[in-house]
């Protein structure tokens, strides 16, 4: 038995390309259809699934008439925004079987290495889910170039997992999980049941793709779930085959390689925050507020700050202090300084009649916010 997937409130689930396509051969319309059953009963299960698949290439590569990988950067961008098409329409059609939404969002590696796009992306991500839609992510292959690419879904799945702060993410791929060498190359190789995430052993087990329409391999697997735990996501990597896989993970067995967070939940995050040793402005707030963020684990509204300082922008690291000016916590801001100062003191029903927009209710989320 085991409770990771069990226990997962917000799962992502990664598909790979040799899978989604059956292996560069078309669409596998049957092996969507049945992850898209298992994610509709996840989803009564009450947990939230967020779906990363790969396979644009791959599909635009058939439709498009090319029986090898184009080598040109613009023919695979041009099978990418081809192929896109055709996993949004099965993707689309699969779910509303189960009477399901689902949402397209192609990201950029710049997207996320900005502050202010990475919470719209949150943002973003958070209402869909609270909408009860299921997200269907991709790279935006048409406009990344190699040098400011993920590169690889499974790097992307993982940065998904933090973004989102995911409690596991899954690896659906051609193989049960991780060998201690290639099995393609290597007949003798040893399963891996469970291991830590980060562990260095690991990388010298994994090898690249081990056919021609996957990228990253299994290297890129275990890096991914090195990065998920630093934000305390735990991973599981396993065969995207297997019948009945993510409710069967979901009821707590133990199929695949389990790759464990060594770090708790949250606390690469609350680390990030605290590390800034200077931040751009402070807003004071009033003792309720000191109280609710303190000792109730609430987030902070706009209606308990009484005064607003510095320059900062939506997605700056900002510091809370007490109404004797102490620091006691620091998060980051939903609002510009500006749009702060106009907001503080009023209940956040009435933003969107200030602001004339509402980002969020909060002026600092309680996930974006430390104690210090
Ligand atoms: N140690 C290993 N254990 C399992 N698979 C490995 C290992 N090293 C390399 N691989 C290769 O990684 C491949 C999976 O990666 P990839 O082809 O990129 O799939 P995907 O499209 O699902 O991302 C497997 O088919 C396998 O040949
Ligand atoms: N964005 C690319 C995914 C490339 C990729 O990472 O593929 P894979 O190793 O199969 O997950 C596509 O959709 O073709």
């Amino acid at each position: 038995m085991n409770s990771v997937i069990q226990n997962a409130k917000r799962l992502i689930v990664k598909v790979g390309s040799s899978l989604v396509t059956n292996d560069g051969k078309g669409l596998d319309s049957a092996a969507i259809a049945k992850w898209a059953a298992q994610i509709a009963q996840l989803r009564q299960l009450g947990k939230e699934v967020v779906l990363v698949s790969s396979g644009a290439i791959a599909e635009g590569m058939q439709r498009l008439g090319f029986d090898r990988r184009p080598t040109g950067v613009h023919e695979l961008q041009a099978c990418a925004a081809v192929g896109q098409m055709g996993l949004a329409q099965i993707y689309e059609s699969s779910f509303r079987e189960h009477r399901l939404r689902t949402a397209q969002v192609l990201l950029t590696h710049a997207d996320l290495a900005d502050r202010e796009r990475y919470l719209n992306a949150r943002s973003t991500l958070f209402t869909l889910l609270r909408l009860g839609v299921v997200p269907i992510i991709n790279e935006n292959d048409t406009v990344v170039t190699d040098e400011i690419k993920f590169g690889d879904n499974d790097t992307l799945g993982a940065l998904v997992a933090n973004l989102i702060e995911g409690d596991a993410l899954i690896i659906l791929t051609d193989q049960n999980g991780l060998y201690t060498a290639d099995p393609r190359k290597n007949p003798a190789a040893q399963f891996v049941h469970q291991a830590e995430a980060g562990d260095p052993a690991l990388e010298e087990m994994a090898g690249g793709a081990g056919s021609s329409i996957g990228r990253g391999g299994m290297l890129t697997k275990i890096l991914a779930a090195k990065r998920a735990a630093s934000s305390g996501a735990h991973t599981v990597i396993a065969w995207g085959r297997e019948d009945q896989v993510l409710t069967r993970l979901a009821a707590g067995e133990a199929i695949g390689t389990q790759l464990n967070a060594p770090t708790a939940r949250l606390t690469a995050r609350q680390q990030w925050m605290r590390d800034h040793l200077h931040t751009a402005g402070k807003v004071m707030l009033d003792s309720g507020a000191v109280q609710k963020l303190t000792a109730d684990g609430k987030s902070l509204l706009p209606v308990g700050v009484v005064k607003v300082s510095g320059k900062f922008g939506r997605g700056d690291v900002i510091t809370c202090t007490d109404p004797d000016g102490r620091p006691v916590a620091r998060g980051i801001s939903n609002y510009a300084s500006s749009e702060a100062r106009r907001i503080m003191g009023h209940p956040s029903a009435e933003i969107a009649g200030i602001l004339g927009f509402e980002e969020e209710p909060e002026l600092i989320h309680r996930d974006n916010l430390v104690l210090l």
